[in-house]
């Protein structure tokens, strides 16, 4: 379980997170959503060490995280795919999941196979350099980088964007599936709300840096989505 209670952030003098509390169970995958610029991705670089929480507490399954360096947080189980991906494009495939397993206590050879069940495309691109992969696979092997240290919750940020329809609904599978296999819970930034709905188990709506309504995923309504997500 995740538990973020009263977090703000702010870059300088400007604040963007105001007084955040809300808690994640194992068994439960949560969506943020809200327009573009209301703090979703600064919320997520606090839990994940990257900017400091000027007020409040983080904590992973009792034991608090909000001192700690983004690597210590990374060896205590969160796990981070960040908007645009970010593998290491001139790396190959398989360099890319050896570097997820580094600093952890994984074994990588039982591991990596456990991922290939989960992402059975990245079999046939092993040796083949990240780069060169499409945008959907670039993503897959992401989020398969960020499995292979065997996380207690992973953290998506926009892990849809940009990527074809057919793709988007694998990675929704996909992700349920190993979230159901290992009962790792997962979070979500995401504005396409058919992966949304297709995914999450409840929704978290931020506006202006604070959350203004949450619920569980069904009651996600048209009013919702037009007052706090339409531009
Ligand atoms: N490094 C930074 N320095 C100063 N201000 C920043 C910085 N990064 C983001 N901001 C500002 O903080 C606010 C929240 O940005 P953030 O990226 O968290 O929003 P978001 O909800 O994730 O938006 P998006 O969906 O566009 O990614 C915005 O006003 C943004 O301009």
């Amino acid at each position: 379980m995740l538990k973020v209670d009263d977090v703000s952030v702010s870059y300088g003098k400007s604040q963007v997170v105001y007084n955040v509390s809300f808690e994640i169970k194992d068994d439960e995958k949560l969506i943020l959503l809200g327009r573009n610029g209301v703090g979703k991705t600064t919320l997520l670089k606090s839990i994940i060490g990257l900017l400091p929480a000027k007020t409040g507490d983080i904590s992973l399954n009792s034991d608090k995280v909000t001192k700690l360096k983004p690597y210590e947080r990374s060896r205590k189980g969160i796990a981070y795919v960040p908007q645009g991906r970010e593998i290491i494009p001139q790396l190959t495939v398989q360099e890319n999941l050896e570097l997820g397993a580094l600093a952890h206590k994984v074994d990588y050879a039982k591991k990596v196979e456990e991922i290939f069940e989960y992402f059975p495309v990245l079999t046939q691109h092993l040796k083949r350099k990240g780069g060169v992969l499409s945008g959907g696979q670039q993503q897959q092997l992401a989020i398969a980088r960020a499995l292979m240290s065997d996380p207690k919750i992973l953290i998506l940020d926009e892990p849809t964007e940009g990527i074809q329809p057919n793709i988007v609904s694998d990675i929704a599978d996909i992700l349920t599936r190993y979230h159901k296999e290992k009962k790792v819970p997962i979070i979500v930034v995401e504005q396409n709300l058919r992966f949304a709905r297709k995914l999450g188990d409840r929704f978290l709506i931020m506006q202006k840096g604070s959350i203004v309504a949450q619920g569980q995923m069904d009651e996600l309504t048209d009013e919702h989505s037009k007052k706090y997500m339409s531009v």
